[in-house]
């Protein structure tokens, strides 16, 4: 994996693509090596302890859980057609990133399947659950509930939908269809799946819920859909590797300056912007990652955090572009591009009687897409509107490991610059308190009485 940047102007692009305006870099680089060299060594240090209660995730490429993944992986495979995923938040988008992204882009239609389809439910919409259960055969249906917290509202209201349709529809056996993936201690879901029987998986209790796609989290998904996990752990393993090199040749130092010195610069909003409908869950992945880490007070008052936009090319460059590259400088837009699709994908010969068509004629869809992330890039940079672009060799799993632990270690030093906590997220915890004190749990009246002196309706 590589990367450029081309920033505020086409100015003092280099010859190796590394665009400099307004982070006159690599100065901004030299003056900064020591700071990120220092950040990335309080992270491994940390880490090293033992004694961290976040930065578990690190140690997820060497794949403690790979074997237990497989071996379930491998007695459920041929007996199942599907497997629904139920979980939210990290329990939810890294697996379908990754599925996304390496299964064949029709999985679900192929009338010969290499591998289960995976559906995930990843909300509390009663119509997309039941839509979906009414055309699944529950005889050959899986079912994954997945919650670090082993408590969330949206992922235990599916749970409750999905074993009661099996248990109406399969009678005894229902439990060996279902596998619970949570904390090994803490929550709700554990002794109620040991109670009923069901396969387990574990969240390491130091593995954050959008830390935690090289966890059981989001292999056991991606292994019963047929990807090939020892890869995407591997990838993974380079990207740590990486991570050790001095800031001068570390990508993972250098782009989380170039996001920390936006941020400081007031770009308040990043956007991320895969070039691939294959990689279109790698936005939603991504801004969670980046939102829950670092929109955060700042421990001497304030806050920090540039909000994340979910983008795709081209698609959004027909709906988002003109903004970008017109509206005001408040961003830094990263581009993610494949160098070599799967596919020798060719427009066909254009159309004889067009000759305006004919450039088009014999072209290969990569070359296009290409095309169009430099075209924008340039577009954007001519404008003065920073950007960088992450460059993937092709689609596969090793490369994709590489890129998921090259954005947790990014982020993670970006939170270790700004000087905060990126592994917690206080803020969200006080939504899940308040639906519960809404929804008449136990335990929580004293919330639901302070909601109602608010003025909010609790009945
Ligand atoms: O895995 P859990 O505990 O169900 O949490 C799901 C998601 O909810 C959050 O806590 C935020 O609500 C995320 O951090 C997490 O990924």
């Amino acid at each position: 994996m590589t990367y450029t940047r081309r920033m505020v102007n086409l100015k003092n692009v280099t010859s190796d693509g590394v665009g400099t305006a307004g982070l006159d870099w690599p100065n901004a680089l030299e003056q900064h090596a020591s700071r990120l060299e220092a950040a990335r060594d309080a992270i491994l240090q940390r880490h090293a302890s033992g004694q961290d209660p976040y930065l578990g995730w690190i140690d997820l490429p060497d794949g403690e859980v790979l074997g237990e993944v497989q071996a379930l992986a491998a007695q459920y495979a041929g007996e199942f057609d599907d497997l629904v995923v139920l979980g939210i938040g990290g329990s939810s988008l890294g697996g379908l990133t990754v599925l996304t992204a390496l299964q064949h882009p029709y999985h679900n239609l192929m009338r010969e399947r290499p591998a289960l389809r995976v559906h995930f439910i990843d909300n509390v919409d009663g119509d997309v659950i039941t839509g979906l259960l009414e055309v699944l055969d529950p005889a050959r249906t899986l079912v994954n509930v997945i919650s670090k917290s082993g408590t969330t509202t949206e992922t235990m209201a599916a749970y409750l939908t999905c074993k009661a349709w099996l248990q109406q529809h399969v009678g005894e056996g229902y439990a060996r269809q279902i596998i619970a993936t949570t904390d090994p201690q803490k929550g709700i879901l554990r002794p109620l799946a040991q109670r009923e029987g069901y396969a387990t998986l574990p969240v390491p209790p130091n593995v954050g819920g959008r830390f935690s796609v090289l966890s059981a989290v989001g292999l056991l998904p991606a292994a019963l859909g047929g990807v090939d996990v020892e890869a995407l752990l591997r990838g993974a393993r380079r990207a740590n590797e990486a991570f050790r090199a001095g800031a001068h040749d570390n990508a993972i130092l250098q782009t989380a300056l170039v996001n920390w010195l936006a941020g400081e610069a007031g770009r308040n909003i990043l956007v991320f912007m895969p070039y691939s409908t294959r990689l279109r869950y790698l936005s939603d992945w991504f801004a969670q990652l980046w939102a829950e880490s670092l929109g955060k007070h700042k421990p001497g008052g304030g806050h920090t955090g540039t909000t994340p936009v979910k983008a795709v090319g081209t698609t959004d460059q027909h709906s988002q572009v003109q903004l970008y590259r017109e509206g005001p400088s408040d961003k830094l837009v990263v581009f993610v591009r494949v160098d070599a699709p799967d596919r020798d994908a060719r427009i066909p010969n254009a159309e004889p009687n067009e000759p305006e068509m004919n450039y088009l004629a014999d072209a290969p869809y990569g070359r296009l897409m290409n095309a169009e992330l430099v075209a924008t890039a340039h577009a954007l940079a001519q404008a003065g509107q920073m950007n960088y672009t992450l460059s993937l060799e092709r689609i596969d799993a090793e490369q994709l490991g590489h890129l998921l632990q090259f954005l947790m270690l990014q982020t993670a030093v970006v939170g270790e610059l700004l000087g905060i906590n990126a592994f917690d997220q206080p803020g969200v915890e006080l939504g899940k308190v308040l639906t519960y004190a809404l929804m008449g749990r136990p335990g929580f009246d004293q919330q639901r009485e302070e909601l109602r002196a608010a003025g909010v309706q609790v009945d």
